[in-house]
This record gives C-alpha cells, sequence and structure tokens, in this order.
C-alpha cells in the first residue's frame, strides 16, 4: 500500500543546530500516528518540514507521492496548529464560511463541518465567546476543508478537559476510519495510547523510537512491580523468602523483569496465606517513555 506520508533520512540545521537527524518514517492511509517527544527534540520542526514551511537539509519527505507545500499536497494536507487563532468578532458559521471561500468550496459546507465536530448549536454565535474547547474544534472544522487524507495536529488537546479530549480523539477515529492519516504531536503519552495505532519517539532530533505501544513496551523491557502486603505479623518471613524485597510501610515492595515475573509470581504463591493481597503493576507509560526519550518527568 503506498504511504501516505513517506519521511526518509531527513536532516534539518538550523546554523550550529541539528534539529532533525536522519529521521526515517512512514504514515499509511487510515494511521493513526503519535509524534512524542520533549521540548526541542525537533516535533514542530518535523511538522514544518511535512507541511512544507520548511525545507529539508538533507534528506526527503513526500506526501501522497508529492513535495511538501506543492500544490498537490497542499490541497491533500490539513493543519491544526496548537492555539488557533479566530477572528472574535465572526460567528463560528461566518469563519468556516470565509475559510470555505478561500479554498474555493461551497461556503454552504460551513453548517454541516460545524455539526460534524459537534458546534452546530454554537454555529451563530461570536466566536469571542467560545471556550478554548469549542475553539479548538472550530479548528478542526476548519483542517477538515476538501478532505485532506493526512491530518496534521500539532498538541491538538493541550488545554482541553478530558472530556473534550476524548471527543475530539473520538472524531479522529472517524477521519481514520474514512481513511485519513493522522500525525499528530504530543507530550502525553497516556493520552495517545489508546488513540493512536502507532507512537514515534524524537528525543534531540533523532527517531529513537517507533511501533505501537505493545511494541514499545516488549522493547523497553522494564522491570515489573510487585506490591504485597502481607497478613499481620508475617512481613519479616515474607522479606526472608523474597529477596530483594523492601519495606515501604505495612506494605513490601519488590521488582523483577518480565522474564522472572512468572518464576517470582510462583515465590509469592508459596507463600500463601501469609500474604492478605498481591498488586503487579506493569511499567507505566510514563516509565516507558522516559525510557527511550532517555529524559525523566517530561
Ligand atoms: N528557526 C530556528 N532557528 C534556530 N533553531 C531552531 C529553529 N527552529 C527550531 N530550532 C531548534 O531546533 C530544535 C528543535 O526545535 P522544535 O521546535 O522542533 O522542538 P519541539 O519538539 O517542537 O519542541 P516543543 O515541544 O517545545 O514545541 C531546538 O533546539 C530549537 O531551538
Amino acid at each position: 500500500m503506498t504511504s501516505t506520508l513517506t519521511i526518509s533520512a531527513l536532516t534539518k540545521r538550523f546554523g550550529a543546530v541539528t534539529a532533525l537527524k536522519s529521521v526515517s518514517f512512514d504514515v499509511a492511509p487510515a494511521e493513526r500516528v503519535a509524534l512524542l517527544g520533549h521540548n526541542g527534540a525537533g516535533k514542530s520542526t518535523l511538522i514544518k518540514t511535512v507541511l512544507g514551511l520548511i525545507a529539508p537539509s538533507e534528506g526527503a519527505v513526500s506526501v501522497l507521492g508529492h513535495k511538501p507545500g506543492s500544490p498537490e499536497a497542499r490541497r491533500q494536507v490539513a493543519y491544526l496548529p496548537e492555539n488557533v487563532a479566530f477572528h472574535p468578532a465572526l460567528t463560528g458559521l461566518e469563519q468556516l464560511q470565509h475559510y470555505l471561500i478561500l479554498r474555493g468550496e461551497n461556503p454552504r459546507q460551513a453548517a454541516d463541518l460545524l455539526a460534524r465536530v459537534g458546534l452546530q448549536d454554537a454555529a451563530k454565535r461570536r466566536i469571542g465567546t467560545y471556550s478554548k474547547g469549542m475553539r479548538q474544534r472550530v479548528g478542526l472544522a476548519q483542517a477538515l476543508i476538501g478532505h485532506p487524507r493526512l491530518l496534521v495536529l500539532d498538541e491538538p488537546t493541550s488545554g482541553l478537559d478530558p472530556v473534550s479530549r476524548r471527543r475530539f480523539y473520538a472524531l479522529l477515529d472517524e477521519l481514520a476510519a474514512d481513511g485519513a492519516s493522522i500525525l499528530l504531536s504530543s507530550h502525553a503519552l497516556t493520552e495517545v495510547e489508546a488513540r493512536t495505532d502507532r507512537i514515534v519517539i524524537l528525543s534531540d532530533g533523532q527517531l529513537v523510537s517507533d511501533g505501537s505501544l505493545a511494541e514499545l513496551r516488549r522493547r523497553a523491557d522494564l522491570p515489573v512491580a510487585l506490591h504485597i502486603t502481607p497478613h499481620n505479623g508475617y512481613a519479616s518471613d515474607i522479606a526472608d523468602h523474597l529477596p530483594g524485597a523492601i519495606r515501604v510501610g505495612n506494605a513490601l515492595h519488590l521488582s523483577c523483569s518480565q522474564d522472572d515475573k512468572l518464576a517470582t509470581l510462583a515465590r509469592v504463591a508459596e507463600l500463601g496465606d501469609k500474604v492478605a493481597e498481591l498488586e503487579v503493576l506493569p511499567p507505566s507509560l510514563e516509565d516507558i517513555y522516559s525510557h527511550f526519550s532517555g529524559r525523566t518527568g517530561q
């Protein structure tokens, strides 16, 4: 199947700064790909290159076989920036009609587009009265003009509440089901985990990981944590039976590699009634992200 987006050995330098270092990946039709990375990792630079706003220093980008920024590519790509700005005095309907006219499309589509993003009831209200989530949805409605094959979304849900985020991703799911590809940048692995098919992680301009969350989890091979709550008086017995267990309050904490998980659980099972409760905690998404991005706390 022909890729919607192909990025081949893309390098971008700004003077002495190399913002992207030989980055390669594809986005297939109907695929939802999250682009993650710390501040300055190169996400915006990559997005700008895909949109044709800046040229690669080396390597190539192809959007449905076209050069980014070419009229053919622009017709098929839509972009939603992190902070969308609209004219506050225009209604949602007027703003959309204006964009449709600029794109040479029939302005009558405005009401349908607004309904698609759930803004039908607010269509005739001034955008100045919209919440951030509503403005973001106007942005998405604008991005839907002309049935783009690739949607490029730069931190589309930053500042949105959990319900608005869920609605936003539900709409992206519909678009992907219609065959559109989605490339969205984010800082939050937790947020994109269930909503994207693949996660690409950039770190200092390099692609450090590319795969589904399950693949990243396997590749990271981070330890599993076990939290054991002993029945009264058995903490010492359990600690003796499980070398490496550390007492934390009333519980005992233990960690083991993925490969040792079953053997460790078998050791815990040997303790029988001495154990009141057992919790098995796989590595968190943040742990996985930190592992690949080489950073913590982001
Ligand atoms: N026009 C420019 N001139 C010089 N350096 C730049 C330019 N644009 C980006 N850079 C540098 O390139 C690197 C990557 O920046 P970029 O904006 O792509 O990161 P990012 O991952 O989008 O970060 P953030 O999450 O903070 O938006 C940074 O070191 C940045 O300072």
